[in-house]
């Protein structure tokens, strides 16, 4: 079958911080419907940054079906799981904590291989074999749902403008050591793996980031790394 064309994006806006948090909750619920409809059930994969906090709309949500999640990070600092750099953490603190989701199904890099980034970064992509490739023949993942973030650059994930990691095809899990801001150790999820999801969300906040935002919409030959996420 010929590759679908790229959707074009759709862009939702919201006057505060906290009508985009109740928004986001419930665009989850329903990404989560349809995923357990069509195929029995929710993966979801979460970035750092700001995202965490935005999720805090999850906790009392109804009608979440957390049995069926299964939560992958998509990027991540190659720090302990309970630093505050850690993604796993800010979600832990956010939401995770407090939802019953079998802890099977939260997939944490494995803090023992902190000093190898290489294998830290092979052992996540073996996870992600290892839940995908049972449910799905293809060469990438499939998420239900992928949430990412827009940096101050034009980044998303741990994917820099300029960055070698962009031309990545092959690895689903790649690792970098010079990350510009923040820690500079991470393990990042790569372009086709953003690509083949059935959902990419980005949550954007803040109106410093809206010249960038515009840059991105407006300007995709650009090629800044959010700009070439393109899910058919
Ligand atoms: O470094 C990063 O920053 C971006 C944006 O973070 P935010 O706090 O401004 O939302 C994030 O999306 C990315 O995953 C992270 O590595």
């Amino acid at each position: 079958m010929p590759a679908q064309p790229p959707a074009p994006p759709v862009l939702y806006t919201f006057p505060t911080n906290d009508v985009l948090v109740d928004s986001l909750a419930n665009f989850v619920v329903k990404a989560q419907n349809d995923a357990i409809d069509k195929r029995g059930k929710f993966s979801i994969g979460l970035s750092r940054g700001s995202l965490a906090a935005n999720l805090r709309g999850l906790v009392g949500q109804q009608n979440v079906r957390w049995e069926k999640w299964e939560v992958f990070f998509v990027d991540e600092a190659a720090v302990p799981l309970t630093s505050e750099d850690s993604n796993y953490h800010s979600n832990y603190l956010s939401f995770l904590s407090t939802v019953p989701i079998p802890p099977s199904q939260i997939h944490t890099i494995d803090p023992s291989l902190l000093d190898n980034i290489e294998e830290l970064a092979d052992e996540y992509e073996k996870q992600l074999i290892g839940h995908f490739a049972a449910s799905n023949a293809a060469r990438y993942p499939t998420f239900d749902l992928v949430l990412l973030g827009m940096g101050p650059d034009g980044e998303t994930c741990s994917l820099f403008p300029g960055h070698e990691l962009l031309e990545e095809k092959d690895a689903w899990v790649a690792y970098l050591e010079d990350a510009p801001r923040g820690p500079p150790k991470r393990i990042t999820m790569t372009l086709p793996v953003l690509t083949h999801c059935y959902r990419a969300v980005f949550v954007v906040s803040g109106s410093e980031k809206a010249p960038m935002l515009h840059t991105i919409l407006d300007e995709p030959q650009a090629g800044l790394p959010c700009s070439r996420v393109q899910p058919a």
